[in-house]
């Protein structure tokens, strides 16, 4: 057995050691290795797994980390990570204390800008690209984008504006025409048109030797303008952008692509390369589903992924089951996700109710002012949306829906901490952004039948509403078929305590429901941030001693700084301890171990309580004592 090559490689300068002829048993080791790293660890796979010629080629051909690389959304970036010196850590990957699923700035100097959230790179290069030209340096930027990344209207942004420009960026479109689900949209008929190109088949069919063909590099772009003119689309939309366009080559070709990449490296100005790889690439079991091996949990590699239900519902599940259940009820309900059909749990809904489903792609801004629109002419739409994808959409929820009234439900999944995919996917601040805009009504559901009821009361609103609930299984707590109507804004007490109150907020029932039983509190189940329940907190306030709020939100602004708020409208001086997510990002790891780390698990919140109320009881003023 030849020794590894991939053991040998501690940093690209080792990459760019090796003979280009050792380098597609380099691509094999590096895809053996993802797949039995992945499978212990979890995290994502076959977007990887078609990434593996493309990084082994950007990091042979570019003077990284000199030359720029930035790696839109980053879930593809493992390869790319094990070749910049981080092979062993990949045993670490998305634990605590251990390596990002993404890249990240602090991680490694080859990380050079820190992604996640979708259809970011361009508008990264193009500031690095601009930044290396106003230096006066030959340095390269280089964006790796995906054709469902493309699909984000950010990526139209920076096209336009790099398009404009003399930068030296080259944009580099990763086209498994595969987004989570099979990519949507415009973009993507074209760029299967593009594909189906008789450029591209010539290529494929004479595998690299067209572009071989091709003259040395200051022929390159006209030559290739006139020898390749009408084998692809005249004028591709890249071109018409102000890119030099070239492609689409084969991404699993190591000859194509080095060839390719360093022709296009000395090339000034913008440059677009299309390439054409397999989601899952070289593992047959993602190859044939990538969809089901975008992200997985822990596996074993020669069985494949099992699915296995979980002991408990998920909240995703009350959602995906509700939405079929009100579709049967109401001839207007339309369901909106963008481009996460899976992960919002809308696949049973997509087949049942085809017509009514619509998946708009990576475009979370679209997704709210579609749903304002179909809101505008009678319908009810639903929009199924992360709360850190949300994020995105802030100005089209103020703008276009609350500031008109309109009556567009968000189900809001992922709220909290999601454990392993870090602070680029918490959805830690929603609480925070969203109970400060008028005509809003914010639920927060404590298990899954309530889930499944105030999805069904949001629903009825006649105005916006927002239900938010967390990634993953509830509390056990089986669902009442028959869906019922809350009355909106009002709390309820789930246990009669002495002296002190704990307010829980949605997934913190739980915890304060133990941590009353050890402190002998009252505990109230405050469903709603947005009406909040006034009577409720008044009462509370009357007959105790200190009030808790207990919320997975950051505390900042959120439904702790509510109650606050309603004192004061009350005039009602009362101590209050806010315990809630810290004012700091959360790194990835175990939900549990994280939000032990905030003190949000039971013996966080009986500690914080106890200090507090000794301080009290010890003299010792405490007006206020928030969860550092
Ligand atoms: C703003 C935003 N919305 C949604 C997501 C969830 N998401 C992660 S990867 C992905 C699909 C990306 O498709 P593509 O760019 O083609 O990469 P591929 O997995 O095909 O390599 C989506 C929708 C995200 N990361 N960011
Ligand atoms: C990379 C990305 O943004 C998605 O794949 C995300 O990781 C999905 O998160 P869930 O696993 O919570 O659905
Ligand atoms: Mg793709």
């Amino acid at each position: 057995m030849p020794d590894s090559l991939l053991r040998r490689i501690d940093h690209p300068g080792e990459l760019r050691q090796l003979d280009r002829r050792e380098l597609p048993r380099l691509a094999a080791e590096l895809r053996e290795f993802l797949v039995e790293s992945v499978s212990r660890t979890g995290g994502h796979l076959a977007s990887n797994l078609g990434a593996v010629e493309l990084t082994i080629a950007l990091h042979y051909v570019f003077n990284t980390p000199d030359d720029r690389l930035v790696w839109d959304v980053g879930h593809q970036s493992y390869a790319h990570k094990i070749l910049t010196g981080r092979r062993e850590a990949m045993a670490t990957l998305r634990q605590h204390g251990g390596i990002a699923g993404f890249p990240k700035r602090e991680e490694s100097p080859y990380d050079t800008f820190g992604t996640g959230h979708s259809s970011t790179s361009i508008s990264a290069a193009l500031g690095m690209a601009v930044a290396a030209k106003r230096a006066g340096l030959a340095r390269r930027a280089v964006a790796i984008i995906g054709d469902g990344a493309l699909t984000g209207g950010m990526a139209f942004e920076a096209l336009n504006n790099a398009g404009a420009s003399d930068a030296n960026i080259l944009v580099i479109l990763n086209d498994n025409e595969m987004s989570i689900s099979p990519n949507v949209g415009a973009l993507t008929n074209y760029l299967a048109r593009l594909l189906s190109s008789r450029f591209y088949t010539e290529v494929r069919r004479r595998g690299g030797e067209v572009l071989k063909a091709m003259p040395p590099i200051r022929e390159f772009a006209r030559r290739a303008e006139e020898h390749f003119k009408g084998m692809v689309m005249p004028g591709t939309l890249f071109e018409e952008f102000g890119f030099n366009y070239v492609g689409p080559i084969d991404g699993h070709d190591l000859d194509v692509l080095i060839d390719t990449l360093s022709n296009i490296r000395r090339l000034e100005g913008p440059q677009f390369l299309h390439v054409v790889t397999k989601k899952g690439q070289g593992y047959k079991l993602a190859e044939d589903d990538p969809c089901l091996y975008h992200g997985v949990a822990r596996f074993n590699p020669r069985q494949g992924v099992a699915a296995k239900g979980a002991a408990l519902r998920t909240y995703t599940q009350v959602f995906g089951d509700w939405l079929c259940d009100m579709a049967e009820q109401d001839p207007r309900l339309v369901a909106i996700t963008p481009a996460m059909r899976e992960g919002s749990g809308m696949v049973a809904f997509s087949e049942r109710f085809p017509d009514r489903f619509f998946d708009v792609g990576i475009a979370e801004q679209h997704a709210l002012t579609f749903a304002a629109g179909l809101a505008c002419e009678g319908l009810k739409p639903v929009v199924a949306i992360y709360s850190t994808f949300l994020q995105r959409a802030y100005d089209q929820l103020i703008h276009d829906i609350a500031l008109q009234n309109l009556p567009v439900m968000l189900a809001i999944d992922r709220a909290g901490l999601v454990g392993a995919d870090g602070p680029t996917h918490a959805g830690a601040f929603d609480l925070s952004f969203l109970r400060c805009i008028p005509n809003l009504t914010l639920f927060t559901p404590a298990d899954e039948d309530e889930c499944r009821q105030m999805l069904y009361t949001a629903y009825l609103l006649n105005s916006p509403a927002a239900v938010r609930y967390p990634r993953g299984a509830g509390q056990g707590v089986p669902e009442r078929r028959q869906m019922q109507a809350l009355p909106v804004g009002k709390g309820e007490v789930r246990r009669h305590g002495s002296r002190i109150a704990l307010l829980a907020f949605g997934s913190m029932l739980a915890p304060a429901l133990t941590a009353g039983e050890a402190l002998d509190a009252t505990v109230a189940n405050m469903r709603f941030v947005k009406p909040l329940d006034d009577d409720l907190v008044r009462e509370l306030a009357q007959c105790h001693d200190l009030l808790v709020t207990l919320e997975e939100n950051v505390i900042q602004g959120g439904a702790g700084s509510a109650v606050l708020e309603s004192l004061q409208k009350q005039g009602i001086v009362k101590r209050v301890l806010q315990l809630g997510l810290p004012d700091r990002f959360v790194e990835h790891g175990d939900p549990a171990q994280l939000l032990a780390e905030c003190g949000l698990d039971v013996a966080g919140v009986v500690a914080a309580v106890q200090k507090h109320t000794r301080a009290i009881y010890s003299g010792i003023e405490l007006a206020y004592t928030v969860n550092s």
